[in-house]
């Protein structure tokens, strides 16, 4: 489980102005959760992966993880127990190695001494038919350096490297937007699976209405700073993608008193 308690953020620009981002957020993630996260632009929803990633440390509240608070936790450090999958594709795997060598790397995150592991040769089957599953072809490029692949094929790439160890969570933001729509819904089918096969806890933002309908359990809409609305099981699978942009048209009446601007 993971407790967001009284988050609050607020970056400043090189110019002076004030951005308040989170003002107080509280917000649990259950066991098990697959959480898609919709809002306007400017939400904080990158924010809240990254506070939760280690790369953003909050002004004030905690991060709790199964317990342990984790605020002051490095990025470096917390990446055992925390995965993510970002929308750029050339994040998240060297391009100078081999897509054997990335997975290598992958399995032996966290151990010491990782280079001398070497390739890992022993899941090579395990490794190619996670790959093929998802038929963009990269089983059968085992050896070619990562910098040549597609983005869509490095994106593939990027997510079973993620949840080789099989995180406490996994953060996906926006992980298939700079794909072509075909390739976008193989990742999509793959992290679904993975995620469900495995029982990863996971965040996935969107900005397809469809696609944070049809995946995970509960939906999540942000806007400055707050959750809007939060829905779960039955109600979330009788959303439709005209109830959600109805939903979007109250979000400034849903927003509490706080002193948001
Ligand atoms: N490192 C930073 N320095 C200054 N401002 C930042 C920083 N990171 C985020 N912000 C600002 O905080 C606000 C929230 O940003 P965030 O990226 O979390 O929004 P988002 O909901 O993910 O938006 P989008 O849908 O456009 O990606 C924005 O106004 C953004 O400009």
């Amino acid at each position: 489980m993971i407790e967001i308690k009284d988050l609050h953020k607020t970056f400043f620009s090189e110019l002076g102005t004030e951005k308040k981002v989170f003002r107080g957020l509280d917000f649990t993630i259950n066991d098990g959760d697959f959480i898609t996260v919709i809002g306007s632009n400017g939400a904080g929803k990158s924010t809240l992966l990254n506070v939760l990633n280690g790369q953003v440390i909050p002004d004030a509240g905690e991060i709790i993880l199964n317990g342990q608070n984790i605020t002051a936790i490095e990025q470096h450090k917390r990446a055992k127990w925390i995965s993510q999958v970002y929308q750029n594709p050339t994040m998240g795997t060297a391009p100078s190695m081999t897509v054997l060598e990335n997975l290598s790397m992958a399995k032996n995150k966290g151990k010491r001494f990782n280079f001398t592991f070497g390739l890992d040769t022993k899941n090579i089957d395990f490794y190619k038919g996670q790959l093929a599953d998802i038929g963009l072809g990269l089983e059968k490029q085992l050896h070619t350096q990562v910098g040549l692949l597609s983005g869509g094929q490095r994106q593939c790439l990027s997510l079973i490297m993620a949840t080789l160890n099989r995180p406490d969570i996994l953060l996906l933001d926006e992980h298939t937007a700079a794909l072509d729509p075909e390739t976008s819904n193989k990742i999509l089918e793959k992290t679904k699976e993975i995620i469900e096969k495995n029982n990863i806890t996971s965040l996935m933002i969107t900005h397809n209405m469809q696609d944070a309908i049809t995946y995970g359990n509960r939906l999540i809409m942000l806007h400055a700073g707050e959750i809007i609305f939060d829905i779960k099981g039955a109600e979330k699978q009788k959303l439709t993608v005209e109830k959600l942009l109805e939903m979007f048209k109250t979000k400034d009446a849903k927003l509490s008193d706080k002193d948001v601007f």
